[in-house]
């Protein structure tokens, strides 16, 4: 049945006071909402953006979806007409590109799913969240929210072309080994395999699906939708309450008296909110101040921390085309998809609809003299991309990862809106980020097989420096955004290990602000932080 998911309408909800109001239905913003609500903490998820997922009321749909129950968002086999067409779920009014609506940007991502290895945790995680610290929230993960490698209902796996031709240069050719991803997760070095993803019988999963039905069942649980928080309402280090724009009116929600305020905007906005409520770096708090952005906060009351909003991480990328006459191209279309791919999705939840197409996934690292290693990573999906979109292209998509010396900060702009600054990718002095990632695509270049993939933005007989140049130069191709947002509240200098902002004793920022560059896509990362972090508020 459809959830009541109400828009906005001023109800006596705005009138009580909550144990926990969580801010942003994402995916870390459900996880803690249903975790600390299991606990009894009477709990409020506001969410600013609209319903997506069919089971929220979503109700954005191309034609040959009327009549099912099912919005765009539930056909893993749309995500990639987002882009193009980005409809009602995406963030507004800002650079970067992300889902503003319920599930966040689990709402609109490509659903790849893939358990950090122990070695995230263990080097770049603070002390409570090491690979030991965070097993058990990673088992309730999987219990809740498991992973899909065969994504159809009926257990076939389609367009697998690719992935044949990609094992042939990468395993068999580059001698990287073959390997079950999450069931080998701690194996990072030369491995390649099916990408591993969270939907469930051939649609979107994630927390809404499964974390948010849970909460929703609970009477001391609420959500509502169409509500943006400003800001954070604080007596000293202590916060009161939230400043929401409920129907247009900017309202004062409350906090219970031992009440907290769980900030799950992403690493994007819970910065934003942080300085909004005059917590960040004093020069911008300044500016917020000038603008009247800040209330009646007066100076005395600011909580000065310039690592709030910084250490921003997003992965570099470079597309490389490749083209190979035995691997036909699959291309997504919104409107008119492939019409026996429709009837066998709609029929059986199966087909090339029940996965967004990336077919093959391979990491290793690159290591250095000094002891430490940059992660690399391949994706390749089964079309072409920009220029090249011929019927046998199809791209891979190189990131670095873990590691990267690069790092960049949450800017707040003129129009006081969030922004990444411009040094987020290949902005080291010693230029090593460029230089693992040049040298990664360089070797496996050598060890094309003669007859089998070819790249065709990239020519497999570039130099290493020609390389360098390419994946460092913004084009189509290059250094473009991934939207991977990471890192910007981190450990030690903004929040401290039970993920609570520095200076304030009972704010907390719980999502991809305080994950650390990881080895791979960021989501299950980010879900097992919620996990681990509602662990810890509860003992508080
Ligand atoms: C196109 C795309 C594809 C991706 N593909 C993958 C993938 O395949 N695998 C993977 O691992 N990762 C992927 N990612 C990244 C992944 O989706 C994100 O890292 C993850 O969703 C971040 O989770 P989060 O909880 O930190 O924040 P978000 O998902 O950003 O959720 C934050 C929520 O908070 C809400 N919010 C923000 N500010 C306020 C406010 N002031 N008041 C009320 N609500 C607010 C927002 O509307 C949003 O709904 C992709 C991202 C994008 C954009």
């Amino acid at each position: 049945a459809p959830l009541d998911v109400k828009l906005s309408t001023a109800s006596d909800w705005t009138a009580e006071e909550w144990d926990a109001i969580v801010v942003g239905a994402g995916p870390a913003g459900i996880i803690v909402a249903d975790r600390l609500s299991e606990a009894g903490k009477k709990t409020l998820l506001l969410e600013g953006g609209g319903k997506s997922y069919g089971v929220t009321g979503g109700t954005e749909k191309p034609e040959w979806l009327e009549g099912t129950d099912l919005s765009r968002v539930d056909v893993p086999g749309l995500y990639n007409t987002i882009f193009a067409d980005r409809g009602n779920l995406i963030c507004g009014n800002i650079t970067t590109f992300g889902g503003c609506t319920i599930g966040g940007s689990s709402a609109i991502n490509a659903g790849l799913y893939f358990e950090p290895p122990a070695a995230d945790y263990d080097w770049y995680f603070p002390e409570g969240w090491k690979s030991k610290d965070v097993d058990a929230a990673t088992a309730r993960l999987y219990a809740r929210q498991p992973q899909r490698v065969v994504t159809s209902k009926n257990q076939k796996m389609y367009n697998q072309q690719g992935y044949e031709a990609a094992k042939d240069w990468i395993v068999n050719s580059a001698g990287y080994k073959e390997v079950d991803i999450n069931g080998a997760a701690d194996l990072k070095a030369e491995v390649f395999g099916h990408p591993a993803f969270d939907y469930n019988d051939g649609q979107r999963g994630g927390p809404t699906t499964t974390y948010l039905q849970t909460a929703l069942g609970r009477s001391n649980f609420h959500l509502e939708s169409g509500v943006k928080v400003q800001r954070v309402v604080r007596d000293g280090k202590k916060a009161t309450g939230v400043v929401a724009n409920v129907d247009g009116a900017e309202t004062t929600i409350k906090l219970a008296d031992n009440g907290r305020v769980v900030l799950s905007g992403g690493a994007i906005y819970s910065p934003q909110i942080l300085m909004y409520s005059a917590i960040g770096d004093p020069e911008v708090l300044s500016r917020l101040a000038a603008g009247g952005i800040l209330g009646d906060v007066t100076p005395s009351e600011w909580i000065n921390n310039t690592a709030v909003g910084d250490g921003l991480f997003d992965n570099p990328n470079t597309f490389i085309e490749l083209e190979d006459e035995k691997v036909p191209a699959y291309t997504y279309q919104y409107d008119e998809p492939v019409k026996s791919d429709v009837e066998l999705y709609l029929k059986e939840r199966s087909g090339p609809l029940a996965f967004a197409g990336q077919t093959s996934v391979f990491w290793t690292y690159m290591n250095h003299t000094d002891g430490t290693s940059t992660g690399v990573q391949g994706t390749i999906n089964t079309f072409g991309y920009q220029d090249y979109t011929n019927k046998n292209t199809i791209s891979l998509n190189v990131y670095g990862t873990s590691g990267l010396l690069s790092k960049g900060k949450v800017n707040i702009d003129e129009n006081f809106l969030p922004a990444p600054s411009d040094d987020v990718y290949y902005s080291d002095a010693e230029n090593r980020d460029a230089e693992d990632i040049a040298q990664f695509i360089y070797n496996l270049f050598q060890k094309l097989p003669a007859t089998g993939l070819k790249p065709l933005n990239l020519p497999a007989n570039s130099t290493k420096d020609e390389i360098k140049t390419y994946i460092t130069k913004p084009s189509a191709y290059a250094a473009g955004m991934v939207n991977h947002w990471s890192s910007s509240c981190r450990f030690g200098s903004c929040v401290d290990t039970n993920a609570q902002v520095i200076g304030t004793d009972n704010i907390h920022v719980v999502d991809g602000s305080i994950v650390a560059p990881l080895t791979v896509n960021p989501q299950f990362g980010i879900m097992v932080a919620a996990e681990r972090a509602s662990e810890l508020i509860l003992k508080l």
